[in-house]
């Protein structure tokens, strides 16, 4: 123990020390005899406690001890007086000294137990005076809104929050019971919580919401026992993080696009539609909805358009349900319906009925009418049976059906259409070998110069020899190629194919130009231009005597930054034509910025030529265009010689159909290239 001990009379100095080291064993004992020298020692050395003998050369009386103790508030000061100042000591004691002794009464026990309840004491009033600093600190930091209570629910103390405005006063609750100073639902919930805090059970909390003067605020309140009388709540407001909680639950469960639920919110409300239905014992219908030429339009008029209608289609659908249905948004152009409580059958066909009129009728977007229409699958489930995936894969098989009946229509899930949904997951199995396994073969058909009857180009048609069924035709798989993406390597394949038999064609001196279809996705692969360069140099065919067709939605996308792919390949010197022409809604304004070679009017114009009349008035309108602006025509599907003099008429270039020749293999179309000029009938 390090002891100072300040007293000028050597006597009771020499006292003092004996009787220290008498009980004190290991003990330093620091000897000042002036306030002066004590203050210096103080300042210099850390003691467990000073003994100050208040009389002293330089300082008298309660100012000895005040002095020191200023320099070392910290250190505990036994006073030592003599019995004619021990009222004065006594002061000193209760104001800050830890204890007193009177000189002369005192045997080193005794000062042995002083000096250690003194520092004790001194320990224990700095350690309550750093917790105090602690809660003060905190109490001063706290942002929340701070309201002590009794036992009993009665406010008794009120810290206004830091971080919001509750524009009311604290006479509103000083004083006043939670009954009677909050609305009575709220005061219900804070009753209880502060019972469970009066009861020790750590802290209780609850939200709620208020209507104050600046509107509905969220609140939580937490009640814990703060001491033997009294009871603290924290009141926090929490309406930022309610709409933040919010905003994510939207985002997680809601569709941005359309407002309308998501996947996932809509398979939770399937799997409640299922519980309720398996207590009711009721039936749910799903619905699988899948726009008709949604791509086309998304293609042609852009994203932008595209977005708009699929929010018209989401609140056209929402129109069509009951409140207690479900419509989701499950990604793209699909839509999935839950309908509660059906009856019968017929319940969920009149409504697959009243979507199909609902998005039957045009729309309005940015000033565009367009058209698109709706393939619905239908399934239902009954207490018990299939879970909800198998429902909505149900559902999407018969959606599945519903497009190849026609579009525009909705169909029923039977289990024979799982079969032909195994052989669609076959097909596209046995698609994905089929390059590797030469499975492939090109067909031509060749295109007639309507002057003078002679094969001048061929069309490129692909084709799949199927080890099993035949000869497949492209109709059965080119949509699963684009959806399983193999269309960019086998349309790489028809183009390095095509261009090598249109140079052997070349070499063997029976030039003509090659037609290739090119799809969309194979038009949007980024390495598109560097192959078709890449083909063109290894089969050594002259780029003029290759021609791509194109769809009008590939020319329409500018926005993709496709226009300048359209550039680059025309680059290359290969002619482009437009496929299909007039079967896109398409704005006829793109025909003069883009490198258009050839229009090859739609076989579905030439089909019913010359007696109908639209149909006429299209294919004599796309030849005047053809003519106007100095492309090439071709027209597709000539099946009969009207239609081929109502062509010639209006000065068409090209004719290709059965008329003249069906797609042929290679050899077969050899024989007819050396063969004399066809000639039409
Ligand atoms: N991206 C690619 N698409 C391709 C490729 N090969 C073919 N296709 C596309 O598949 C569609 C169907 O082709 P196909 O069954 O070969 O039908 C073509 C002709 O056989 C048919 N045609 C030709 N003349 C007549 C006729 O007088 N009557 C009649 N009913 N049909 C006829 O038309 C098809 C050619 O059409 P088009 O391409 O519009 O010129 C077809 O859409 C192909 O585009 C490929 O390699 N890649």
């Amino acid at each position: 123990m390090k002891i100072l001990l300040v007293e000028d009379n050597q006597g009771d100095a020499r006292l003092l020390e004996i009787m220290l080291h008498d009980v004190l064993t290991a003990c330093t004992l620091t000897h000042a005899d002036t306030l002066g020298k004590a203050i210096s020692h103080a300042c210099l050395m850390q003691f467990d406690i000073i003994l100050l003998d208040l009389s002293l050369p330089d300082s008298q009386g309660s100012s000895t001890f005040w002095r020191l103790h200023d320099v070392v508030s910290n250190v505990p000061i036994v006073v030592m007086t003599g019995h004619d100042d021990e009222v004065l000591a006594t002061e000193l004691a209760q104001a800050g000294a830890q204890d007193y002794l009177v000189k002369g009464s005192v045997d080193g026990r005794w000062l042995l137990r002083v000096m250690r309840y003194a520092i004790e004491r001194k320990r224990a009033e700095l350690e309550l005076r750093q917790s105090e600093a602690k809660v003060r600190a905190l109490y001063e930091a706290v942002p929340d809104l701070l309201l002590f209570l009794d036992l009993e629910g009665r406010f008794l103390e009120y810290k206004p929050a830091k971080d919001f405005q509750t524009h009311i006063e604290p006479e509103h609750f000083l004083g006043k019971t939670i009954h009677e100073a909050l609305p009575e639902g709220v005061a219900d919930q804070a009753m209880l919580c502060l019972e469970k805090a009066v009861a020790g059970r750590g802290i209780a909390s609850f939200e709620y919401q208020m209507a104050l003067p600046q509107g509905v605020t969220n609140y939580e309140s937490r009640f814990i026992r703060a001491s033997e009388e009294q009871v603290l709540c924290i009141v926090r407001d929490i309406s930022e993080s309610k709409r933040t909680q919010q905003q994510l639950h939207f985002l997680a469960h809601y569709d941005t696009l359309t407002g309308l639920p998501n996947r996932l919110l809509f398979n939770e409300s399937l799997q409640q539609a299922q519980t309720y239905a398996n207590r009711t014992s009721d039936t749910i219908a799903v619905m699988f909805i899948d726009l008709d030429r949604f791509k086309n339009i998304n293609d042609t008029l852009g994203h932008g358009v595209g977005d708009k209608l699929l929010q018209q289609v989401g609140a056209r659908i929402s129109l069509c349900i009951r409140e207690s249905d479900t419509v989701a948004r499950m990604g793209g152009d699909e839509f999935a319906v839950v309908l509660v409580n059906v009856r019968e059958e017929r319940d969920a066909a009149v409504v697959a009925e009243k979507i199909i009129d609902a998005l039957r009728l045009p729309f309005m977007v940015d000033d565009h009418e367009v058209f698109v229409g709706a393939s619905i699958g239908i399934t239902f489930y009954r207490p018990g049976q299939d879970d909800r995936d198998v429902l909505l894969e149900k559902a999407d098989v018969a959606m599945y059906h519903a497009k190849e009946r026609g579009r525009n229509n909705y169909q029923f899930y039977s289990s024979e259409m799982d079969e032909v949904a195994y052989e669609r997951l076959v097909m596209e199995n046995h698609l994905r070998h089929a390059l590797d396994r030469n499975e492939f073969i090109l067909y031509y058909q060749p295109q007639i110069a309507v002057e003078g009857g002679r094969v001048t180009a061929v069309e490129t048609l692909l084709r799949w020899q199927h080890p099993e069924r035949g000869l497949v035709a492209p109709g059965e798989f080119i949509s699963l190629l684009e959806e399983s993406g193999l269309i960019v390597p086998v349309g790489k394949w028809v183009l390095k194919t095509s261009c090598q038999q249109g140079r052997a064609w070349y070499d063997a001196g029976t030039p003509v130009r090659v037609a290739v279809n090119l799809s969309v996705r194979q038009f949007k692969h980024p390495g598109l231009v560097a192959d078709v360069a890449e083909i063109l140099a290894e089969s050594g065919l002259p780029p003029e005597l290759l021609e791509l067709e194109l769809t009008e939605s590939m020319f329409m996308d500018s926005a993709t930054g496709d226009v300048n792919k359209l550039t680059q390949l025309k680059a290359l010197g290969v002619s482009l034509a437009i496929d299909d022409f007039g079967s896109g809604a398409s704005s006829l304004a793109y025909l003069k910025d883009f490198p258009v070679d050839t229009l090859k009017i739609c076989q579905s114009f030439v089909l019913n030529l010359p007696h109908n009349n639209d149909d006429s008035a299209i294919a004599s309108a796309v030849l005047g265009l053809a003519q106007a602006m100095n492309f090439t025509s071709v027209a597709e599907g000539v099946e009969n010689a009207q239609q081929a003099d109502f062509l010639r008429e209006r000065r068409c270039d090209y004719f290709q159909g059965f008329l003249f020749s069906k797609p042929l293999p290679v050899d077969e179309l050899n024989q007819l290239l050396n063969g004399s000029k066809l000639q039409d009938n």
